[in-house]
């Protein structure tokens, strides 16, 4: 089972935008256009499927609030880390 990482490390690697918030890893993107957010969901689930490990996602009306940790392992691995990047450069 994968490591679960400490803050340091979380703050260490996580992408920039990305922000700790108890076990897990946060990262709020913002729209002009609702269905851009949705475009972007259906991006970030298409990674999600293939990696077998998937987020939390919020849709609004302006913004897409996506929130990953590692349910196996009780926090945040770098499988989390990973996919924050992936979902980065999905933007
Ligand atoms: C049974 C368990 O849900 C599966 O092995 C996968 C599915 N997707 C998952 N997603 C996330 N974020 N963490 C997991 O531990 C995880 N496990």
């Amino acid at each position: 089972m994968a490591e679960i990482l400490s803050d340091d490390e979380i703050s260490e690697n996580a992408p920039a935008e990305w922000q700790q918030d108890g076990d897990e890893i946060v990262r709020v993107y913002e729209f002009e256009e609702y269905l851009d957010g949705v475009a972007f969901v259906t991006e970030v689930a298409e990674i999600a499927d293939e990696e077998f490990h998937h987020p939390e996602i919020q849709v609004r009306f302006d913004e897409v609030e996506v929130r990953l940790t590692s349910h196996e392992a009780g926090g945040v691995t770098d499988q989390d880390i990973e996919m924050a990047g992936r979902f980065d450069d999905v933007r």
